[in-house]
């Protein structure tokens, strides 16, 4: 189950003005990567391939060993993948109840239609009691995020794509979202990958990938590798 880049080059207008040349990357489940760089450097274009939105101009994208466009990348955006924003993009109208429970009508999810399931993914990031049955326009910013993480999970696909997800938060708010992606790696198992400009946040990331100089360069937390364990990711 490991999402694998080859080779992957990427430039808009001539190919000597690339973003990245022949980039090569191995996600696994189970692990939170945090990919970091500058303004400008390419990052939401990266993970805008990764998450099948669009396609590099030459490369391959693989999943559990199949190029995504085999795969066909609107199934693989309906079943592999889901995406966090860091404007959370939630419907403006509903409840934070509603949005998870669209959500999971909208997926086709095999808990459509299954309240409890939403009210207890909801509570698993922390939105519980009167805050579920507001209108999202009244909650925080934070507790706006919350929601459109539980909104992302109601997919229950095995990789989640954040751009920024704590981009608009204060620090509280920032650490209790990393939290929640640690635990979605972790315990759900799933290969979560996070594009952040806070220190503190990829710090917290099992994986760190920096995107400088047109270059992609792996570092493993220092306090996260042990000598039983494997570098989780490996660039060629
Ligand atoms: N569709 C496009 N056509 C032409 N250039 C584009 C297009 N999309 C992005 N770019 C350019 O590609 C570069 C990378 O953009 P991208 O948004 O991926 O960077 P980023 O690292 O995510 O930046 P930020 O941290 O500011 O969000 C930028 O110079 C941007 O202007």
């Amino acid at each position: 189950m490991t999402l694998t880049v080859q080779k992957l080059t990427h430039y808009f207008n001539h190919p000597d003005d690339y973003l990245y040349k022949n980039v090569s990357l191995k996600f696994n489940p189970s692990t939170l990567y945090a990919i970091v760089g500058e303004s400008g450097s390419g990052k939401t274009t990266f993970v805008s391939f990764l998450a099948g939105l669009d396609s590099p101009a030459s490369g391959l994208i693989s999943y559990n060993g199949k190029d995504i466009r085999k795969i066909g990348l609107t199934k693989y955006r309906n079943q592999d993948v889901t995406v966090v924003f860091q404007a959370y993009n939630l419907m403006n109208y509903m409840t934070a109840l509603e949005n998870v429970v669209s959500a999971l009508s909208i997926t086709k999810s095999k808990h459509a239609g299954n309240r409890q399931y939403a009210i207890d993914l909801l509570a698993s990031v922390g939105i519980e009691g009167e805050l579920a049955t507001k209108n999202v326009q009244k909650l925080s910013g934070g507790q706006q995020q919350h929601v459109a993480i539980a909104r992302a999970l109601a997919v229950d696909a095995p990789i989640v794509v954040a751009d920024e997800p704590t981009g608009n938060l204060d620090e509280q708010n920032t650490k209790e979202i990393t939290e929640i992606f640690q635990r979605v790696a972790h315990q759900s198992k799933k290969t979560v990958i996070m594009i952040t400009h806070d220190q503190k946040v990829a710090d917290m990331a099992d994986v760190k990938i920096m995107l400088e100089n047109r270059q992609f360069t792996v570092k493993n937390s220092p306090d996260k590798v042990s000598d039983d364990k494997p570098s989780a990711v490996s660039i060629n």
